[in-house]
This record gives C-alpha cells, sequence and structure tokens, in this order.
C-alpha cells in the first residue's frame, strides 16, 4: 500500500520534523524547543506528510508570502518550504502528489505565484517554476582590496554604532520594510523572522551571538544594518579572523558604503565572507582592487511559479511602453494561455487574448523573466523561449529588465 498523503496537525510535529531533519541531513533528533515551536506555528491546513505504517516519510509546507515586483508592488506568494522524501521513499511521485496539492489550493486562494528557494536545481522547473534571482557569495581577502588601513570611519557624515539586540528589533523591521519595494525579490520579514534572526526563540543551537552595526545617515536616522559572527584565529600568533555576513540590508548606497568599509577595516579579520548578496552586488567595485572579492559561489536563489499570469504581468513595472502578446504554456492549467500585455515605466494591463503571439514560453521561463533577470533574447538563444514575431525578443528585453539586478536576501 502506498503512503497517505494527508494535513499535519501538532499530534504529528516530533515525527514530521524527524523526516525533514533527517532528509535535509541534519541528524534525527529533534528538540523541544523545535518541537514546541513548530506546534505553536504550525498551520495544518498547509502543511503536508506521507505517512507509510504510521510513520512519517514525506514532509512540505508553505505559507503566506508577499514578493516584490519591479516597481516597488507586492504580489501574494505561496512560499514552498521544508520538501523532504525519505531516502526509503524516494523516486515514487512523493514530491510530485505533494506539490500538486499544494500549487492546486494556492490557485484556487488566488495567490498569484508560488516561491521556493531550490536546494538543488534540477528539481522544480517540472512543477512550473523557472529561477528568477541569482546570489554571488564573495569571499574578501581584507589586506589586497587596497582599502587604507587608517580609515576611521564614514566621511560622509554618517555614523557606524555598535548596537545590542534590544535596538536591532526596534530598528531592523522598520529599515526593512522600507528597502522592501525598493528591490524585486524581496518577500516579506514577519515577527518570526525577527524573532529567529536574534535568536529569541531557543532555535538554531548551539548559536553564535553576531555582532551588530547600525549606520545613522548625517540626519541620524537609521539606514542600514549589518549583523555578522567572527571566526577568531591567530596561527603563528598572526591575526587571522574570517568575519561571516548574516544580514545586510541598506536603504542607501552611503549605507552600504560605510558598512562594508566598516566591516573590511576591522583589526584582526583577514578575510570577510558575505554570504548570500545580490549578484550586481556594490562591494567588488567599492574596493580600489575589486578583485580581492572573489566569486566562492554563483547561482540560482529564488524560484517563480506564475500562478495568474494577468496579475503577476501587470503588477509590475517596464523599462519602456511596449505591447507584446504572450503565448504561455502550462501542462498544470493554471497560467496557460495567451495574454495581451500593454506596458510601460507606470504600469500594465495583461489580459487574455486571441491575437498572434510574440512570443511562446513555457510557464517556467515566464517564472524566469517576471523580476526582470533574464534576458529573453538568451532564452531564445538556448531554445527555451521562441520570437514568433522578428524583433519581440530585443523589445521584451528592454521593458522587462530592470536597471538592478532582482535580489532575495532570505532563505526560508
Ligand atoms: C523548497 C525546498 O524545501 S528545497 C528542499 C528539497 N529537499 C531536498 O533536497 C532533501 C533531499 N531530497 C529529497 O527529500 C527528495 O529526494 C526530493 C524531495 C528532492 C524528491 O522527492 P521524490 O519523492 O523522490 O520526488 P518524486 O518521486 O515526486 O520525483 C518527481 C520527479 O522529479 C525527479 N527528481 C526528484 N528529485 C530530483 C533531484 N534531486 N534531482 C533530479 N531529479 C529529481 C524524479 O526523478 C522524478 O522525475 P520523473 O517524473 O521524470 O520520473
Amino acid at each position: 500500500m502506498s503512503p497517505e498523503i494527508r494535513h499535519v496537525n501538532v499530534p504529528d510535529v516530533p515525527d514530521w520534523l524527524r523526516a525533514a531533519r533527517t532528509a535535509f541531513l541534519q541528524g534525527p533528533v529533534v528538540t523541544d524547543a523545535d518541537i514546541a515551536y513548530h506546534s505553536k506555528v504550525l498551520d495544518p491546513e498547509r502543511s503536508l506528510g506521507a505517512f507509510d505504517e504510521g510513520r512519517c516519510v514525506a514532509t512540505f509546507r508553505s505559507f503566506p508570502q508577499q514578493l516584490t515586483v519591479p516597481g516597488g508592488a507586492f504580489v501574494p506568494a505561496d512560499a514552498v518550504s521544508l520538501v523532504t522524501v525519505a531516502a526509503t521513499h524516494r523516486r515514487r511521485g512523493l514530491l510530485s502528489a505533494m506539490m500538486g496539492r499544494d500549487l492546486r489550493a494556492a490557485k484556487e486562494r488566488g495567490d498569484t505565484v508560488a516561491t521556493l528557494i531550490s536546494a538543488e536545481y534540477p528539481i522544480y522547473g517540472r512543477y512550473g517554476f523557472g529561477p528568477a534571482t541569482w546570489v554571488t557569495q564573495f569571499e574578501v581577502d581584507v589586506p589586497r582590496t587596497g582599502l587604507d588601513r587608517r580609515y576611521a570611519g564614514p566621511g560622509c557624515g554618517g555614523r557606524v554604532d555598535f548596537a545590542d539586540a534590544a535596538a536591532v528589533r526596534e530598528q531592523g523591521p522598520a529599515l526593512y520594510e522600507r528597502v522592501r519595494p525598493t528591490r524585486p525579490g524581496f518577500v516579506d520579514r514577519d515577527e518570526r523572522w525577527w524573532q529567529r534572526h536574534l535568536g529569541e526563540l531557543g532555535l538554531d543551537l548551539p548559536r553564535t551571538e553576531p555582532y551588530y552595526v547600525l549606520y545613522r545617515s548625517p540626519e541620524g536616522r537609521v539606514d542600514g544594518l549589518l549583523a555578522y559572527t567572527v571566526k577568531d584565529r591567530w596561527p603563528g600568533k598572526l591575526p587571522q579572523g574570517t568575519a561571516k555576513v548574516k544580514n545586510l540590508v541598506a536603504a542607501t548606497p552611503q549605507a552600504e558604503r560605510a558598512l562594508w568599509h566598516f566591516l573590511l577595516s576591522v583589526d584582526w579579520v583577514l578575510t570577510v565572507d558575505t554570504g548570500f548578496r545580490a549578484p550586481d552586488d556594490l562591494l567588488p567595485l567599492l574596493l580600489p582592487e575589486p578583485r580581492a572579492a572573489r566569486p566562492v559561489a554563483h547561482a540560482d536563489h529564488l524560484w517563480v511559479r506564475p500562478l495568474d499570469v494577468p496579475a503577476l504581468l501587470s503588477a509590475r513595472t517596464y523599462g519602456t511602453a511596449g505591447t507584446l502578446v504572450l503565448d504561455v504554456t502550462d501542462p498544470a492549467g493554471y497560467a496557460d494561455g495567451r495574454f495581451l500585455l500593454e506596458a510601460g515605466p507606470d504600469g500594465a494591463s495583461c489580459t487574455p487574448t486571441t491575437r498572434p503571439a510574440d512570443l511562446a514560453l513555457d510557464v517556467g521561463e515566464l517564472g524566469t523573466l517576471a523580476l526582470g533577470d533574464e534576458s529573453v533574447t538568451r532564452l531564445v538563444a538556448l531554445g527555451r523561449a521562441r520570437e514568433e514575431r522578428t524583433g519581440a525578443a530585443a523589445l521584451a528585453d528592454i521593458m522587462l529588465r530592470t536597471a538592478r539586478r532582482p535580489w532575495c536576501p532570505h532563505s526560508f
């Protein structure tokens, strides 16, 4: 008999978490704090498990999310997370069955897209997801940056100060809310995210408490937040510390520059691991020697699955005015159809049409294009989109692409 897929309730939580932790190779042990937390926040309607002879062998959850699109609007997203199938039950269709149920429910709810961070690239394309934002992680060799070792703080009139968790709790959410509409690909950070980031929930143990730093503008406004940890090493009695960025959010370029410069000037720190940054982060070019910031990872990050094409394309703004007819293929049927996009820098309308198509593409490719990061011309060259009218790909590129690349600074 095949495992039963059903909603998860509070009594299932320990077994459900054990199954997830086992598949994520985090060890089969679940702490009381984990159980208490997940029991409290569990949304049974959106939490699935597969059970075989009473034992949980697969997990899946989704939650409501807001995704920023170009122009600063937020669209409702079905954020998919905690996807696991036990190694004993893999490749029998359990993920496909759970995904099918969740996407159906999301479509019925009226979500515009589904989102996720894919563990491995090949898993989710088959369900209509496309990689929509990328990240780059840099390792900075501090002595080679060419920065002046006499640096004594920002010269722009702003200031950088250490802060405690209480100050971050007070200032961080408002700062993030100011930044969120300015960058496509950002998602909302709820109260729970901040509680977890600040270590208030007793999860993610053992925890190294980060150093928090705030940047204030010359007018005294909190425009930047940095959280980092340091691994302090002294081989041969020489300092060789490595700082790891946990969170760096800035509302202005001045704040961003000041926070990077601060971190790159902390005595005893010879290496900075930036974590996952935007692929067009200011960092390398802030340095007299940009090559000192060596990319150590460059990969897809947030994947987007369109569920409602008119809602998605009419929510965003465009680089130039133009009209395009898109023929979208979606085997699951949610986003299938031909759509007339009449768009410009101030907004757009998108409606079903019977006019001849300019571009034909699968739903996942539309997900890849939706936030402005990919080139239609490149997708056509790859055979992943078809140009039905000469010049349509070039026009689509000018319309769809954004000045700064979309970035999701968040993992979920
Ligand atoms: C959003 C997140 O949570 S990302 C985290 C994803 N989880 C993990 O990576 C944890 C470890 N891996 C697993 O738990 C499982 O292997 C999963 C969840 C990735 C896949 O679950 P399964 O139940 O084996 O998937 P299912 O049997 O439904 O596979 C459907 C199809 O996807 C393919 N597929 C599934 N996983 C992978 C993979 N990692 N790489 C390539 N193809 C894959 C299958 O071969 C199958 O292809 P087919 O339709 O051509 O036959």
